[in-house]
């Protein structure tokens, strides 16, 4: 059985709880908008695209309870709602693409004459729950087109070594994952001979979440500190590096979990391939770089403490950005649905939208 983050029947969504993983599998119900923005601001589900998802979905569950009394008061409704669940974290950029693509839906069935409110809000439940069967299909693409693109770089028949940071698998999506479906493809085709996951510090979503995944499917895995990672490029002839993207620039500049930017120039130096793994949902071609994505500053409790356990001496400040961006320049492909891509060619193929 896989791991199910997001669980969503007969109008009820359920997530699990991920700040009790890996000890407790609990989930909670979130019944409306309000729940939705608190459980994705706390990181009860996080990860770029099931952030998006959740956060939608909480929508389509709150329109379901409500009534309205013409389609301008429904498009107006969703509209505030959106922009309110935007807030709720802001360098991932799925929520404000899915937000913007809702919002267009919704001024354009409240025009359309022809469309009655039953039908409006209909359509636009609907809409959202094709967002969570499209991310499963879509990860399953991204790890066919990035498990070849990678055997496509060694000789014969001969196994990889991978190394991945933070967690990008089925508790970051709506199932399989992004770059950790790129690792579930290649173990799935018996090309995998390790995996080796970073720890992620400082809120281990490495040790918590991404081990819990590869122990729960089997994958042969290991867990290094990030600060292991220059030691195991030059020690274990890591073949890879597959990582997930919160916000990828129309120039390639990667926005990812914070010691990503580390290891890719750790990656550079030791003639390792750095692969960024990401729907076409965390592409925002309107921004040219990186240097116009807003990173997220989380509390310093996530340092000091390790759950309720502090670590840090006490009366010491702490800067604590959750995201880095990595320059295109150290990036080898940018792996989604529609193929993997170099950095400097998105431009190039899909333009920027201004
Ligand atoms: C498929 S998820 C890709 C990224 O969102 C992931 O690596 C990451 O950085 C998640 O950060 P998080 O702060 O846990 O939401």
């Amino acid at each position: 059985m896989s791991l199910r983050a997001i669980k969503y029947e007969n109008n009820s969504l359920e997530i699990l709880d991920q700040l009790l993983l890996p000890a407790q599998s609990k989930y909670i119900q979130v019944k409306g908008v309000e729940d939705g923005w608190k459980v994705i601001n706390k990181m009860q589900v996080r990860g770029a695209p099931a952030i998006a998802i959740v956060g939608c979905l909480s929508l389509a569950v709150e329109l379901h309870n409500e009534n309205f009394e013409s389609k301008k008061q429904l498009r107006q409704d969703v509209e505030g709602k959106l922009n309110y669940l935007v807030s709720s974290r802001p360098t991932a950029v799925n929520m404000k693409i899915a937000a913007d693509e809702l919002i267009m839906l919704a001024n354009k069935l409240s025009e359309d004459e022809t469309v009655e409110l039953q039908d409006m809000k209909t359509l636009f439940i609907t809409t959202i729950e094709a967002m969570l069967v499209k991310d499963i299909a879509d990860n399953r693409a991204i790890g066919d087109f990035g498990a070849r693109e990678i055997l496509s770089q060694v000789t014969g028949d001969s196994q990889v070594r991978i190394l991945t940071h933070c967690n990008t698998g089925s508790l970051a999506t709506a199932g399989y994952g992004t770059a950790l479906g790129v690792i579930r493809r290649l173990h799935e085709l018996k090309r995998l001979e390790h995996v080796y996951c970073t720890e992620t510090r400082p809120y281990n979503q490495g040790a918590r979440l991404t081990a819990y995944e590869l122990v729960h499917d089997k994958i042969p895995a290991t867990l290094i500190v990030d600060s292991m990672v220059a030691a195991l490029m030059k020690h274990r002839n890591i073949s890879a590096v597959v990582v997930g993207a919160d916000r990828v620039a129309a120039n390639g500049d990667t926005a990812n979990k914070i010691g990503t930017y580390q290891i890719a120039v750790l990656a550079k130096y030791h003639g390792v391939s750095f692969y960024v793994a990401a729907p076409f949902t965390s592409i925002d071609m309107k921004i040219l770089s990186g240097d116009h994505i807003i990173i997220e500053e989380r509390p310093d409790h996530e340092m000091t403490h390790v759950g309720e356990h502090r670590i840090a001496a006490k009366g010491i400040t702490c800067w604590n950005p959750a995201f880095d961006v990595t320059p295109a320049s150290l990036i080898a492909g940018i792996i989604t649905e529609k193929g993997v891509f170099r950095p400097q060619d998105l431009i190039q193929q899909f333009g920027q939208d201004t």
